[in-house]
């Protein structure tokens, strides 16, 4: 557990750590002595009076108030230790997300990765501050109660000693059994929380076919899950934690029992007796919290344990020294690849090449692997097997970091910032000047946008650019991508935001894309797949066709049934040449 935290934490804060554990440690093994000090303190006080009885108090006293002191110092340290374990975990969890490759974020993960750093991280927090003090408490003071009670009557002592047995095995039993249904918990929780996001997602959709009141059964399930884990979790616990209670009472009767027996035989006497009554109930008192806190610590260290994996997942391996491409020209070198280990291959032996400065057109039915082979260009992933060439360079010899200055992604779905436009498009280039703004601006047609909001270029966007309709954040994105020195541009040209208006400015944007860069665009209007130099037809994750516009309409194959279909499902004009 301790060393799953200082994995959790990293290895720079193992020193303080370990240095308040064993305060903490002094501190209970220091409450313990105060116990075993009672005997004296009240054998004397019982058999000689109060005057005997004055130096044993004022040796209570001082170490009274050491421990005292001690124990506000050692407090002060481990709630400071706690806040310095959240920063901690944000910090470590942050950085490395930030390496993590982009495939890794999908909606599922967003839900496992916002619990874990909120509900994951308070649980890591509590375990300084919370769980090991009285744990260490429910184990130091009774052994050293245990020792007092060895040195001032064996048989009580050696009594004690053989109840930490049974008590031990109930605490870890009881532990054990919220440990592992904890984590069970956990996993259905992030389940939920991922179909909670979904169901705020999916509300268009919901109230568009009338199932708003009655919500989607993948929430239900998920909700019925969690209650179902969170019975399992309480059907075991509740038995577990009971028992433990029993064994603790069975003892401490058991120990009472016993010295009442052996001060009834002559020894221990009368106030002797009576002292060490007090030093059983001392310690027996300590251990009545002990199984909650070892529940506790279990479900802490579930979670530390995802925390854990999370930090555990390697990065995309980087190379030492990143090569540079030689020019804009994107080729897929025999590339294979697949989302999962078990999954089926996505990417099924893709090889094409895409000029430098030239544009080229992915097509093909939906599910065929359009957006995978523009995710592998962009280094969201790495392929299982094959290449994927920039300039001639291998994206894995680049390294994530010069793959992503010569790649410019423009999606639909893009991600806005809560800050004002002007700060969502210099994202792509901080350093961007006021004119380099506009020109962005008007190329993507994003002027007008910004001529008819109230606060112009200083109107926030609202979380995600909420403000903003689709085919106002696509030109976001467009803009984006002008404003970043890219060389290469991917573009998918979401139909959902192509009213008549955004069409041409769509038109207007591959032009002037193109004009300096390598384009490749998830082709879905046919004026694009006309202009394109270079066509890719996609089928089942294979390139079954490729060549010129023209020259796959004169093949009469796949690609001209293809646009035939959509011909009539769209109306897609069927022609050779430019639009
Ligand atoms: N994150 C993912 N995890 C697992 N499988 C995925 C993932 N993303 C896509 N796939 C699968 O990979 C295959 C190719 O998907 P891809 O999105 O590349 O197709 P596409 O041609 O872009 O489709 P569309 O035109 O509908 O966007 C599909 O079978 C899809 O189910």
């Amino acid at each position: 557990m301790i060393r799953a935290f200082l994995h959790a934490i990293g290895p720079e804060h193992a020193r303080p750590v370990r240095t308040r554990l064993l305060l903490t440690a002094l501190v209970c093994a220091l409450q313990g002595v105060l116990f075993a000090l009672l005997v004296p303190v009240v054998t004397t006080l019982l058999g000689e009076g109060p005057a005997a009885a004055a130096p044993w108090l004022i040796v209570l006293l001082v170490v009274t108030v050491l421990y005292a002191l001690l124990r506000s110092v050692s407090l002060y340290l481990n709630f400071e230790l706690g806040g310095r374990v959240s920063r901690a975990l944000h910090h470590r969890l942050g950085a490395h997300v930030a390496r993590l490759p982009l495939g890794w974020f999908t909606g599922a993960r967003l839900g496992e990765l916002n619990r874990m750093a909120t509900d994951g991280v308070s649980r890591a927090m509590q375990v300084p501050v919370h769980i090991l003090p009285p744990l260490a408490d429910a184990v130091v003071t009774p052994a050293v109660a245990v020792l007092a009670l060895l040195v001032y009557d064996w048989r009580i002592g050696v009594a004690a000693a053989v109840c930490a047995l049974p008590l031990w095995a109930a605490f870890h039993h009881a532990g054990r059994a919220v440990g592992r249904n904890e984590a069970a918990r956990d996993t259905v929780a992030d389940e939920a929380a991922g179909r909670v996001l979904e169901y705020a997602r999916a509300q268009p959709v919901l109230r568009a076919f009338g199932r708003t009141t009655r919500g989607h059964a993948r929430l239900d399930e998920a909700l019925r899950a969690e209650h179902a884990a969170v019975r399992r979790l309480l059907l075991a616990g509740i038995p577990a934690l009971t028992g433990y209670a029993l064994v603790l009472r069975v003892a401490f009767g058991a120990l009472v029992f016993l010295a009442v027996h052996l001060a009834l035989g002559g020894t221990p006497d009368g106030p002797l007796a009576v002292a060490l009554l007090v030093l059983v109930v001392r310690f027996v008192h300590p251990l009545s919290n002990a199984a909650d806190l070892g529940a506790a610590l279990r479900m802490a260290a579930a979670g530390l344990a995802r925390i854990n994996a999370v930090l555990d997942l390697r990065p995309l391996p980087e190379p030492r020294q990143p090569q540079t491409p030689r020019d804009a020209g994107v080729e897929f070198d025999d590339v294979r690849f697949r989302y999962t280990d078990e999954g089926p291959d996505v990417l099924d032996g893709v090889t094409f090449r895409a000029a430098p400065g030239t544009v080229t057109a992915l097509v093909g039915p939906s599910g065929s692997g359009k957006s995978t082979v523009a995710r592998l260009l962009a280094r969201f992933h790495d392929p299982r097997q094959g290449r994927v060439l920039i300039g001639g360079v291998d994206t894995r010899d680049l390294g994530s970091e010069e793959v992503s200055r010569q790649v410019a992604m423009v999606f639909q779905d893009v991600y806005l910032f809560d800050a004002t436009i002007a700060d969502n498009i210099r994202v792509a280039a901080p350093q961007a000047t006021a004119q380099d703004l506009e020109r962005a601006a008007r190329l993507s047609g994003l002027d007008e946008v910004v001529a008819t909001l109230p606060d112009g270029w200083d109107t926030r966007v609202g979380e995600g650019g909420t403000a903003l309709s689709g085919g106002q954040r696509q030109r976001v994105s467009i803009a984006r991508a002008l404003l970043k020195d890219a060389s290469i541009v991917v573009l998918d040209e979401a139909t959902a935001a192509l009213d008549a208006e955004n069409e041409a400015i769509v038109s207007a944007t591959v032009a002037e894309l193109a004009r300096e860069r390598t384009l490749i665009v998830i082709a879905h209007r046919p004026a694009t797949v006309r202009a394109a130099d270079h066509v890719v037809f996609l089928d089942a994750g294979r390139v079954v066709e490729q060549g010129g516009h023209d020259e796959l309409l004169a093949a009469d194959g796949h690609y001209t049934g293809f646009l035939r279909a959509r011909e009539r499902a769209l109306g897609w004009r069927l022609s050779a040449g430019p639009a």
